[in-house]
């Protein structure tokens, strides 16, 4: 199944993100993702639903360029992935890709400025610190920057995590489960973080979740069962999404399509 969407604004423009015939085996018995196709506009927030084992992180990691799929093409913005050697992808993904985890993966040695201020000297840039602290305050911890991570709250460090993929001013965002780890409250304000950074800078957010709360923060809702694309919501709330889980982990095979009001304009499909 090739599963598109048009451009927020309704324009036709180069997708973001995009799998076509996207498989990944594991070994000889295991296909993780099975002949995947879908198409991601710049400026849009995906989550990624489905029950476990599904394929859900592994199609996050194949469009992240974190795994090479077996067959299939990846492009970011154009770009393919397949094929490229481990140097250029590495490079790729410090300029155009931003990564938030469940784990939030800081450095437990380096203060919240320094963790903020990696990918830009991974990539050889000396970020002022007036971009640091710029990125920290739009997270809300402006006062935390010389903190570690050990003396920050789970939420206080998601939120450094976010300032830290987006310094970069990524194409795209991808998030692995981030609020798994957070109590509501936290995780309500990462999902804002995100929300903000797809319509305030057109940022792309694509994000693994298994909460239909989290999931109802983004524009769209793609569901995989069994490694394959199962079906989309548009501008679903939470109860409508967990109803539409329900209906998938229970076998049921819910209409797949399903927009909301005003949102129905701008999910018209695109040709992949
Ligand atoms: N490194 C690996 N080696 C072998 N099989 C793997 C590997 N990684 C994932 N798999 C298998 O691929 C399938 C998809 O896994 P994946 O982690 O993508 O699912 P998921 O939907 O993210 O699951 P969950 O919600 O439980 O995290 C599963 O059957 C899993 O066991």
């Amino acid at each position: 199944m090739t599963s598109t969407a048009s451009a927020p604004d309704g324009a036709t423009a180069r997708p973001a993100v995009q799998l076509t015939s996207v498989t990944r085996r594991y070994g000889a018995g295991v296909t993780a993702l099975d002949a995947v196709s879908l198409a991601l506009p710049a400026g849009s927030f995906t989550a990624v639903m489905g029950p476990s084992g599904s394929g859900k992180s592994t199609l996050l990691q194949c469009a992240a360029g974190l795994d090479r799929p077996t067959s299939g093409s990846v492009r970011i913005d154009g770009t393919e992935l397949t094929g490229l050697s481990e140097r250029r992808l590495t490079l790729l993904r410090r300029a155009h890709i931003g990564f938030v985890f469940q784990s939030f993966n800081l450095l437990p040695s380096l203060t919240a400025a320094q963790n903020v201020a990696l990918p830009l000297r991974l990539s050889g840039r000396r970020p002022s610190s007036a971009r640091v602290r710029e990125a920290l305050a739009r997270v809300g911890l402006a006062d935390r920057a010389e903190h570690r991570p050990g003396e920050l709250s789970g939420g206080q460090q998601q939120r450094v995590a976010v300032a830290r993929a987006l310094i970069t001013r990524p194409r795209v965002l991808f998030g692995d489960e981030p609020t798994g780890a957070l109590d509501s409250t936290a995780g309500r304000e990462v999902l804002r973080l995100l929300r903000e950074a797809v319509d305030t800078d057109g940022r792309t957010v694509v994000m693994v979740t298994h909460d239909p709360l989290a999931a109802s923060y983004a524009d769209r809702v793609l569901f995989l069962v069994d490694g394959r694309v199962h079906g989309e919501l548009a501008g679903a709330g939470a109860e409508r999404i967990a109803a539409h889980m329900a209906g998938l982990t229970a076998g049921a095979r819910p209409d797949a399509k399903d927009s909301r009001g005003g949102l129905d304009a701008r999910r018209e499909a695109l040709p992949c």
